[in-house]
């Protein structure tokens, strides 16, 4: 298992070791062992799994406020998923900041995106699902959500298209408009 850094302090690409034989393949999608050897040290309490049907859709900007914040293991399991985190932590040097990566069932790849980070995904294929581990249970009073292509942020999804959104993340706010309590 590789732990790779980004542009983003803490935002870490995890990469499984992959097994191959005649058969298929088989590897670990998880080891507390190995992410405590990288002195990695989440303890993980809910899975999630999502589908998403349209190429295009797109899930976030998503995160949960104190004192229910979540770090996020996520991997995309079917299709293909262009992953976003982006650093809304006051008085960090990357505020603002993004990091995108393809997370694709072909890479296996993993982003790993920890408490004061909002996260997004767009779909690149039909039939996505991403599937992504989570430190804190869901608590919807502590939910918040920042506006896909918000021109402070200027992520640069993948597709140019005018992406399927719930209702909910088609009127997030701004982050400049957006109150929270993450501080670097
Ligand atoms: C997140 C969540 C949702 N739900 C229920 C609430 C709604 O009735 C339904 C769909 O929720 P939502 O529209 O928030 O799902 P997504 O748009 O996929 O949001 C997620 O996708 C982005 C990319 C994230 O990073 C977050 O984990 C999460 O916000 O599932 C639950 O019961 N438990 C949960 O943990």
């Amino acid at each position: 298992m590789k732990f790779i850094k980004t542009n983003l302090e803490d935002v870490l690409v995890v990469e499984p070791a992959v097994f191959g034989d005649h058969r298929g393949w088989f590897m670990e999608t998880y080891s507390e062992a190995k992410f405590h050897e990288q002195n990695i040290n989440y303890q993980f309490v809910q899975d999630n799994q999502s589908y998403s049907a349209v190429k295009g859709t797109l899930r976030g900007l998503h995160f949960q406020l104190n004192p229910k914040a979540q770090t996020k293991l996520v991997r995309c399991t079917r299709g293909a998923i262009f992953d976003v985190a982006v650093d809304i932590r006051q008085g960090s040097p990357s505020y603002g900041k993004w990091f995108g990566i393809e997370l694709t069932a072909e890479n296996k790849k993993q982003l790993l995106i920890p408490k004061g980070f909002a996260h997004g995904f767009m779909t690149l294929t039909e039939d996505v699902e991403v599937q992504y581990k989570c430190d804190e249970l869901y608590a919807p009073e502590c939910d918040g959500g920042i506006l896909w292509n918000d021109p402070a942020i200027a992520i640069e999804w993948p597709i140019d298209v005018t992406p399927v959104l719930s209702a909910k993340d088609e009127k997030a706010p701004l982050l400049k408009d957006v109150t929270h309590n993450f501080v670097y």
